[in-house]
């Protein structure tokens, strides 16, 4: 097992009598990234402000490689705490060269530090440049060069926020890559905030879905999103298809055929979610519609409202026959129906999320 570096507990902040942290714990260990996941406003921020000491806290602790950094009454500076930062505006210093950024915080004699700063560049793939100035590099290589900064005094733990959200689409990707590829290599124990699934799902080991201050869910990318907690959990990483029902011995029937329901007292309203990716469309090959199966239920009658072309895939709306409401599905972009065409929905019931209303 890596040893943990950071731990936090019981983490709890207010402003003006609002909880903003409300009760955060979370481990991150050595060689680990984290994401902290969630909609603007929802306290990330804070949480990482309160982790790197630029903001105290009103309950709760904080322990750093095992030493406690803060606790009521207890507050060591940011510059005493083993940590790495880096910020969405992570402003370099312009008047110095990218190796004197580099080597800016770091201690020891001149050769230690000229053979760290030269090691670090490496390490990004930004040694020639060196002696230029912060100035003269691209949006995605001035990254590069705060990122080898923030490692080069090597710290146990790395604190960042949207930090890659000043570049374009596609140079985010690749900075992302590199970056997480760096940070692994120096085994430094990563806490990400971040606002994109899609980022956390391509940076983190772990997810903490945070939702009014508090963490609502933690786990790996692959859990979080098949077993989300909720429906707003669910609703966070895709667009969601709803269907409500009532239980009734253990069971919800809906034009889909009956869902499992064990555990629900009878009368209780429920929400049945599926992703768009994850319903299933039937031509009528035999009339009647296809038949019912245990895995996709029964099938129900649709009428295609819209479909659009969106390049790799197509995303289509249908208008359900029983009750007018609307679902979407996305299919591989061959597919792209005419509107008022009648098809078959049925959802596959390995993809289907029940939660309580
Ligand atoms: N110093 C402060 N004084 C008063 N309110 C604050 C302060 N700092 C943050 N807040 C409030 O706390 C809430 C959470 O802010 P925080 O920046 O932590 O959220 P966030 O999840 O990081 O959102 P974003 O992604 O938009 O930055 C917000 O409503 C914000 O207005």
């Amino acid at each position: 097992m890596p040893e943990t570096r950071l731990s936090i507990q019981g983490l709890c902040r207010s402003f003006d009598g609002r909880r903003v942290v409300d009760d955060v714990s979370l481990e991150v260990a050595a060689g680990q990234v984290t994401c902290l996941l969630g909609p603007s406003g929802c306290g990330k921020s804070t949480t990482l402000r309160l982790i790197a000491g630029v903001e105290r806290l009103d309950a709760g602790q904080i322990e750093m490689c095992g030493a406690r950094v803060a606790a009521p009454g207890l507050h060591v500076e940011p510059e005493n705490r083993q940590i790495g930062l880096m910020f969405q505006d992570f402003a370099l210093f312009p008047h110095l060269s990218v190796a004197d950024n580099v080597g800016f915080g770091l201690r020891g004699s001149r050769a230690e530090r000229s053979a760290r700063v030269e090691e670090m560049l490496g390490q990004v793939n930004m040694g020639r440049f060196a002696a230029q100035f912060p100035h003269e590099l691209s949006g995605g290589e001035q990254q590069r060069v705060a990122l080898a900064r923030a490692l080069a005094p090597r710290p146990a733990i790395m604190l960042m926020d949207e930090p890659f959200s000043g570049l374009d689409n596609r140079l985010r990707d690749e900075v992302r890559d590199q970056t997480l590829a760096v940070l692994k290599a120096n085994g430094t124990a990563v806490l990400l905030v971040t606002h994109e699934p899609d980022e956390a799902m391509r940076m983190a080991d772990e997810i903490a879905l945070m939702r009014h201050g508090k963490i609502v869910q933690r786990g790996a990318p692959y859990n979080i999103y098949n077993t989300p907690v909720d429906k707003e959990a669910a609703a966070f990483f895709s667009d969601i298809n709803v269907v409500s029902g009532v239980v009734e011995g253990a069971l919800v029937e809906t034009p889909f055929g009956g869902f499992l329901a064990p555990g629900h007292p009878d009368g209780t309203a429920v929400d049945i979610v599926i992703r768009p990716q994850h319903l299933r469309i039937d031509f009528d090959r035999r009339k009647g519609g296809p038949l019912a199966t245990p895995s996709d239920g029964m099938p129900a009658r649709a009428r295609v409202k819209r479909a659009r072309f969106m390049g790799r895939e197509s995303l289509i709306e249908f208008e359900m026959e029983h009750d007018g409401s609307v679902l979407s599905a996305t299919v591989p972009s061959v597919f792209l129906p005419e509107a008022g065409r009648v098809l078959w929905l049925s959802m596959r019931r390995d993809r289907c999320f029940l939660f309580p209303r």
